[in-house]
């Protein structure tokens, strides 16, 4: 959940397309081999960056003087001060000029390098090549719109210091200018490692000396340390930004993994018409049309917002909101049971309205099912006729939940799958029955391919965490985690079916008209990071997958997603004060609490 979530977006925001690096790149070079010069594309960067963080200072300034004692950011109390904190790319090169039109602007202004040598500030050595298309392969040509950057500023007489001058001294942050904005501007989307030596201590000071004078973070395109194509940050080693100011196109890693927790309030600076950079590539290779659009088009779509809903028709009744059937809850022998995964999931499916329910799980737990969910049918989970006739009567089976991961357990799971097979039921797949799924994989079991074949036809959602993914995939959890796109991508291939990918910024992969979509669902925080929140998404699911009235939108995966992401924020979210009743707070938060909050977003969904 970022600073400014605010729920009056429930319903309100666009979608937004997110690219990876390569493609962003390659918008760039498309530009370019229009004629457009490349260096003329920093500048105009720089200067609208400039305009921003004079805005985004403005507000900060307005907001501070409103709040007592804590007037730091009063315009006549001293000039204004920005730390500009550059790297040797092109990332480094905006950060040169925002400089100079900063100083230009009046801003006192202090440049902080980072791998630099004493002759790179030799401006009267370096030779000025011009209108050299920039080429992420070649850092000689990379190094001359970032050079010329340099030559300009220095030529306004910016101030700078080399880092590595300072980064001996115990108070290398104190040394640096106390300034009101730091900016950092060391790596872009140019990163491909870990930053190490000069770089990683320049990171972390930055941060440190950002915190010591509360002043604002605002980087350049794109956290130093924050991989654009992935999420991922090496080690804990990323620029902590407020706000990221990002150019040409919203980039994928900002939205998932750590981007989530590095990136700060989103600013996007376009630059370039995508579309016609798109269209120009094309045309310049007809016969490679096709790939260039499709080079082109988002890997994801960023969902900030749900689909409305429309009030139920008056003249309905239960059973024209679906009957599910939850089957988890189990006890295997010798152990205390999971009872309360069936139960969560079995609420959750109440909470977001589906007309009626059974749950299929282990006789120990009938009496607290019914303590807390009087409304659920109940039946043995181990009852396989039973179960199998009751999925017969089911719209849609849910099962996992609390299962158990024996080989009883398996024996169970294969069967109830069958049936739903059989049947021609929708089947939602959450945590033990992914255990099995997964064994099953690997034990080549034959139900692996029917529930493929099955899923091209019918619906058929999993719901895995990284560490599930990871089974299912027999993979690493950090190969998962370093590339969550491609893992979700991966898991739909190998099982077939529609997929979230849960964690912050969760995944999910649908099928829609024969296309596979991607979408990155910006909702949810981390107070969510507990003990059954997932058994409330599979019932949240399969609640939204069993109410036929729904449209198809608002009975999709991306939107169970984005209900339960809502319904978590809605508890810790204390900028809503209609919401003042639900309150929990991150701390604390228990996947129990969510089922109010999932009736309350419900109700904010109906149009
Ligand atoms: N591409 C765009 O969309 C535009 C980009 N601009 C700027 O250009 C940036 C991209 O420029 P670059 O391709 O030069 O990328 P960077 O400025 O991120 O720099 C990459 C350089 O850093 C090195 N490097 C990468 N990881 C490192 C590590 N861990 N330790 C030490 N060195 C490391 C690379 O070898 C490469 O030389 C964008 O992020 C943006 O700031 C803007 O000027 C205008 C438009
Ligand atoms: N930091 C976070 N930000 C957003 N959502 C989160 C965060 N942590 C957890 N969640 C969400 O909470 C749910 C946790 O699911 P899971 O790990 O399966 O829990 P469990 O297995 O205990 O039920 C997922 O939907 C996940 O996306």
């Amino acid at each position: 959940m970022r600073n400014n979530t605010n729920l009056s977006s429930i319903k309100n925001t666009k979608p937004i397309a997110l690219y990876n690096s390569e493609q962003v790149y390659a918008m760039e070079q498309a530009w370019f081999a229009e004629g457009y010069d490349s260096f003329g594309l920093m500048k105009q960067a720089a200067w609208q960056m400039t305009q921003q963080i004079e805005q985004i200072y403005e507000r900060k300034t307005v907001s501070t003087s409103h709040s007592a004692n804590t007037n730091v950011y009063h315009r006549s109390a001293h000039p204004r001060r920005a730390s500009i904190w550059v790297g040797k790319g092109n990332n480094g090169g905006d950060g040169w000029l925002i400089a100079h039109y900063l100083q230009q602007a009046g801003w006192q202004v202090e440049v902080m390098t980072v791998g630099f040598s004493e002759n790179d500030f030799d401006i009267h050595d370096q030779p000025v090549t011009s209108k050299t298309p920039r080429d992420k392969d070649s850092d000689s040509r990379n190094i001359t719109d970032a050079t010329k950057a340099l030559q300009i500023a220095l030529a306004s007489s910016c101030h700078y210091q080399r880092f590595e001058d300072i980064i001996s001294h115990d108070d290398a942050g104190k040394r640096n200018l106390p300034a009101d904005i730091y900016i950092d501007a060391l790596f872009g989307i140019g990163l491909d490692r870990a930053p190490e030596g000069a770089y990683k201590a320049a990171i972390n000071a930055f941060n440190n000396v950002t915190q010591q004078n509360n002043a604002l973070a605002i980087a350049v395109d794109i956290p130093s340390g924050l991989v654009a194509s992935t999420g991922e940050v090496f080690e804990r080693i990323a620029i902590q930004a407020d706000v990221t100011l990002c150019l040409i196109a919203r980039k994928f890693g900002l939205h998932t993994k750590d981007g989530t927790d590095y990136s700060g309030d989103i600013v996007d600076i376009p630059l370039i018409p995508h579309q016609e950079a798109c269209q120009q590539t094309a045309s310049h290779h007809m016969v490679a049309q096709k790939n260039a659009s499709q080079a082109f088009e988002p890997v994801a779509t960023l969902l900030t917002a749900a689909h409305s809903m429309k009030p139920r028709r008056q003249n309905s009744y239960k059973g024209s909101y679906g009957h599910v059937l939850v089957i988890g809850g189990n006890r295997v022998d010798g152990s205390q049971g999971m009872g309360g995964a069936a139960i969560l999931s079995a609420a959750s499916t109440m909470a977001t309205g589906a007309g009626k329910i059974t749950v299929a799980c282990h006789e120990a737990f009938h009496g607290s099912l019914l303590t807390s969910l009087p409304d659920a049918m109940t039946i043995n989970l181990h009852d396989i006729s039973g179960v199998k006739g009751l999925i017969k009567q089911a719209s849609i089976v849910a099962i996992g939940m609390g299962l158990g991961r024996d080989e009883k357990a398996k024996t169970l799971f294969i069967n109830y799958v069958q049936a739903a097979i059989e049947n021609e039921k929708s089947i939602v797949i959450d945590a033990d029955g992914l255990y099995h799924l997964a064994s099953l994989h690997m034990g080549n079991h034959e139900l692996i391919t029917e529930l493929r074949e099955y899923s091209a036809n019918h619906q058929v959602c999993l719901t895995p965490h990284s560490g599930e993914a990871a089974r299912l995939l027999d993979q690493k959890i950090s190969e998962i985690e370093s590339n969550r796109l491609q893992a979700v991508k991966q898991c739909a291939a190998t099982y077939g079916g529609d997929w979230i990918l849960k964690g912050a910024g969760s995944l999910v992969l649908e099928q829609e008209e024969g296309k596979e979509q991607i979408y990155v669902c910006d909702v949810g925080n981390a107070g969510m990071a507990t003990a059954g929140m997932g058994d409330v998404l599979s019932g949240v699911t399969t609640g939204l997958l069993a109410q036929q009235d729904l449209s198809a939108e608002a009975r999709s995966l991306h939107q169970a997603v984005l209900i339960h992401g809502f319904a978590g924020d809605v508890l810790v979210n204390q900028a809503n004060s209609d919401t003042n009743t639900l309150l929990v707070g991150q701390r604390g938060l228990q996947a129990q609490d969510m089922l109010a909050a999932i009736r309350h977003v419900m109700q904010l969904m109906i149009v």
